[in-house]
């Protein structure tokens, strides 16, 4: 007798990601209860299992959805408000100043779905994220029905959202107590940056991640300024100074991470840290090119970020893996540094070790759960295909994305969201746009 089963999602082509570099042809994927049960060829899995549904994926690829190991997903309606500066005339003469108006809960709710919705249509089923008000980005994200790691902020500056670091850190548990249950949400500690956070506070937070079992999520030597100003106020570099508060572990993400030098590169890769690199904010912003091939090749866990769409301007892992496979060659004059595989690797199992999710999403394996992600590779133009693989990383772009499961539960196909309507997103910007146009210099 056949084993009912929900959904059996039938690919022309499966990259699985683990094992590594592996393409498979003609293969069921098949679900149960959010979870993969059997990967197997098709004609095997018709033979073995009765569907409540059957998907037919003819000219597609297959791969885990994507995760964005670096987000800030409620800056998705300050794309463009200020373009063409380096990070901290960014920061503090337009992004911060632009935050102080407009930052509220309602703000960071209907921000994030805009970035949800983004983030599905391009085959993102998992966001890394650090902003104000993360309840409100949980609200939006439980919506759209992604999948959300979300980072208790912790800063020392007031803002509408908290008075100081202890009212940071006293809401951000709030927020994670509302979460218990919830299947979507999981949560790390993030402060914000080694230039907006005290020793002190650096402390508490570290206490505060060991009791919870915690992840930290901070932004970390993004740009030459700060390191040199670390230098100045501590007498040493971001990265010697958190080490020597103890923060360094493999519960320790930085993002960024574009001025190492070797010494702090063997640190990284001793402690088990983890770097979330975003080439796009970081060419953007001017901060510089992080040494991946060299990070890689040492051991440390690298995975990719598009960060916020206020210093990208797009939330697009397509576009993330081709540019940081493209820069570690330029960089290194080496064509044979990051191979299409790895740029894959990068944007699904190793920013789902750098979570601490690895048990969970981040490959097609039996028992993790069914976030996955179609490609159609049927276009003339991007045809003939000699190797789907290469095709993903070099090739497609995220408008080839065709549908994005989470949970297998299908919440993006063909230009339509399970959860989220049109109309509801033209709302949201119409609302905010006006607003925000009075900071567009
Ligand atoms: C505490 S919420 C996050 C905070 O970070 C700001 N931000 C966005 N992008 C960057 C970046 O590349 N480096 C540093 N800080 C960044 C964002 O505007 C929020 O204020
Ligand atoms: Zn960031």
């Amino acid at each position: 007798m056949k084993k009912q089963v929900d959904l059996v999602i039938e690919a022309r082509w499966l990259c699985p990601i683990v094992p590594k570099n592996t393409l498979l042809e003609y293969q069921s994927v098949v679900i149960q209860s959010g979870k993969i049960v059997d990967i197997c060829a098709i004609t095997s899995a018709s033979d073995l299992y009765q569907a409540n549904e059957i998907v037919q994926l003819t000219e597609h690829v297959l791969i885990p959805g994507l995760i964005n190991l670096h987000t800030h997903a409620a800056m998705s309606l300050m794309r463009g408000v200020a373009d063409d500066l380096t990070l901290m005339t960014w920061l503090s003469e337009h992004i911060w100043p632009a935050e102080q108006a407009v930052l509220s809960e309602q703000y960071v709710q209907d921000a994030s779905l805009l970035a949800c919705a983004e983030m599905l249509s391009g085959g993102i089923t998992c966001f890394n994220d650090m902003y104000f008000y993360p309840k409100a980005t949980s609200v939006a994200a439980s919506q759209a029905g992604i999948r959300a790691n979300l980072g208790l902020v912790v800063l020392e500056f007031p803002t509408a959202y908290a008075t100081d670091a202890a009212d940071y850190l006293q809401k951000g548990f709030d927020a994670h107590d509302s979460w218990r249950g919830n299947p979507l949400i999981s949560t790390c500690i993030a402060p914000h940056a080694p230039y907006t956070v005290s020793n002190q506070t650096f402390e508490t937070v570290l206490t505060y991640a060991e009791q919870l079992g915690l992840g930290i999520h901070t932004h970390l030597h993004e740009t030459r300024d700060e390191i040199a100003q670390s230098q100045t106020e501590f007498g040493l570099r971001p990265l010697q100074r958190l080490a020597q508060l103890g923060l360094l572990g493999p519960n320790f993400l930085a993002a960024h991470g574009v001025h190492l030098i070797d010494s702090e590169i063997d640190m990284l890769a001793e402690f088990g840290c983890h770097i979330a690199h975003c080439p796009s904010s970081n060419l953007k912003l001017a901060s510089g090119i992080a040494p991946i091939s060299k990070l890689l090749a040492k051991g440390v866990n690298v995975g990719l970020g598009t960060d916020g769409a206020a210093s990208n301007n797009r939330l697009d892992l397509f576009a993330e893996m081709r540019l940081s496979a493209l820069l570690a060659k330029g960089m290194s004059e080496d064509a044979t540094v990051i191979p299409a595989h790895q740029a894959l690797e990068m944007a699904t199992i190793n920013a789902a070790k750098a979570m601490g999710l690895e048990d969970k999403i981040g490959s097609i394996e039996i028992g993790k759960l069914a976030d996955l992600t179609a490609v159609k590779l049927n276009e003339s133009i991007i045809n003939p295909c000699y190797d789907p693989i290469s095709h993903l990383v070099y090739t497609c772009g995220r408008e080839h994305v065709s549908h994005t499961w989470v949970t297998g539960e299908l919440r993006y196909s063909n230009g339509l969201y399970a959860n989220i309507e049109p109309l509801e997103l033209k709302e949201i910007i119409n609302m905010w746009q006006p607003k925000l146009q009075l900071h567009k210099h």
